[in-house]
């Protein structure tokens, strides 16, 4: 079974997908930048607050199937630039009990949807 999660508190989709499918007790998170839900604006003022602004629509992307970031097994993290890893890193990591972290990847590629620099996806089990 396959149920559609959306909400009005992240970013609406900027293409066909759905902001998250629910499979049985697997939520699988499509990939959020740094919109605005509210305005559709990109935050993009620094590395830090655009990864933050990704972190917190993803908090209710995952509010919207009632989980939160405890639920999360994996995560996919894309970067304009490896530089910015570091500065990534303490972010993302803000939002997770170090010992209980997901797994991940994090990966360099040349460009994103929007050229923002951080795009992250989820995986997450109820
Ligand atoms: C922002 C996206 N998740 C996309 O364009 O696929």
């Amino acid at each position: 079974m396959k149920k559609i999660i959306t909400t009005t508190k992240a970013p609406a989709p900027i293409g066909p997908y759905n902001q998250a499918v629910l499979s049985g007790n697997t939520l699988y998170t499509s990939g959020q930048i740094a919109l605005d839900p509210n305005t559709g604006e990109l935050i993009l003022d620094s590395i830090e607050i655009e990864t933050k602004q990704v972190m917190e629509n993803m908090k209710e992307v995952l509010a919207a199937a009632k989980m939160t970031f405890e639920n999360v097994v994996k995560t996919s993290i894309f970067i304009s630039d490896m530089n910015q890893f570091a500065d990534i890193n303490k972010v993302y990591g803000s939002y997770f009990n170090e010992e209980t972290a997901p797994a991940r990847e994090t990966v360099e590629v040349a460009n994103l949807p929007k050229f923002v620099n951080v795009e992250i996806s989820m995986i997450a089990i109820k």
